[in-house]
């Protein structure tokens, strides 16, 4: 097994470092949430519950569907497949709501019970439940670590099946280029976009997060921040491959993970409120020449979780952030 860090001086890890009994007995009395944030995923949610929690029944406590204001048969497939389901609109009803990735993580924390959470996106196609144990195997087995990153090959199939380039386009295009310019020592990040990671509970909740797409960068950011480059591994999953975004609402994405990573670098406009917004302009042909569409990007924040009140069943791994 390879020491590695953040700024990538070492090999990553790799999910066969760790056999499923040797995660069983790491695990010890710790319990272990899967979140899946889904929204309109009727697709694949299934598949991605489904295969969890065949797999990994015996290790994982619960698989949780938080459905994200779909439109879709995305609640019934998820339930259908094992997985408890709830709306992220319902959690916590008090704080309110607002749509977002982001968001849905963060209601996460209220009707969870892990000490430890693994996030998994539903729109995976080609993946394994190895994506899990190789997420959970560094956090079980080294007390420093906090947060861990998948990495992966992540090619862009068109619809004809014929394989583009790569894929990562706002990992390639604005995270990493971010991350040379402001947080060197993070540059050895294979993928700090990537959906896939797993973060002690407590780390999490005393952490502000992004209701959008930000929510990625800021928990390597605000890990980083607080306990050190170490406190993130990495871990090589193979292959994965999803849906993909057009190019224009890839720009949303871009706004949202440019105004988390910025509002981490200098107390800049956009954060605080959970109803922040910024105005996007973008520019597409129309019959009178180019045409603009204004989007109202969110980029709001909800607070640490913990200054909001967890429920009874997490406050175990809550309290245990003095780690
Ligand atoms: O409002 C939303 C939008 C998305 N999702 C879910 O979040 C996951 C990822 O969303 P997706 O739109 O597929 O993101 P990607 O294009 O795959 O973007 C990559 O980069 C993002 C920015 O870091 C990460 O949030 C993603 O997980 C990562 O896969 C999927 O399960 C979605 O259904 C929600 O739950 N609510
Ligand atoms: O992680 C990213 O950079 C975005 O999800 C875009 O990925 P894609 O270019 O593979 O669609």
């Amino acid at each position: 097994m390879g020491e590695v860090t953040a700024a990538g001086d070492g090999p990553a890890y790799r999910a066969s470092d760790w056999t499923l009994e040797a995660l069983l007995s790491a695990k010890g009395d710790q319990r272990i949430s899967i979140v899946i944030p889904a929204k309109n995923e009727e697709a694949t949610v299934g598949e991605v519950a489904a295969r969890i929690i065949a797999d990994l029944g015996g290790l994982v406590d619960e698989v949780v569907v938080i459905d994200s204001d779909s439109t879709d048969a995305t609640a019934e497939v998820a339930r259908s497949a094992g997985a408890k389901v709830f709306s992220a609109r319902e959690i916590r009803a008090d704080l309110g709501s607002v749509p977002g990735k982001g968001e849905a993580l963060w209601k996460s924390q209220f009707v969870t019970t892990g000490d430890v959470l693994v996030f998994v996106d539903a729109d995976l196609i080609d993946w394994g439940t190895h994506f899990v144990t190789g997420l959970l195997g560094p956090l079980l087995t080294r007390d420093e670590v906090r947060l861990v990153k998948a990495i992966y090959d992540r090619p862009m199939i068109d619809a004809t099946g014929r394989e583009e380039e790569s894929g990562g386009r706002v990992t390639e295009l604005v995270a990493r280029p971010w991350l040379a310019l402001h947080r060197p020592e993070l540059a050895g990040l294979v993928q700090p976009l990537s959906g896939e990671w797993a973060i002690r509970r407590s780390t999490f909740a005393s952490f502000e997060v992004p209701v959008g797409y930000g929510v990625e960068i800021a928990a390597v950011l605000d890990t980083a921040d607080r306990f050190g480059v170490d406190a993130i591994a990495q871990v090589d999953l193979g292959l994965r491959t999803h849906r993909h975004h057009r190019h224009d609402t890839l720009g949303l994405m871009a706004v949202q993970v440019l105004a988390a990573a910025e509002r981490r670098r200098a107390a800049a406009p956009g954060g605080g409120s959970q109803d922040a917004s910024v105005t996007l302009r973008q520019y597409a042909r129309g019959p009178e020449g180019f045409e603009p569409r204004v989007s109202e990007v969110g980029v709001g924040e909800r607070p640490a979780g913990v200054t909001v009140g967890m429920p009874a069943h997490a406050e175990r791994g809550t309290r245990a952030e003095s780690r």
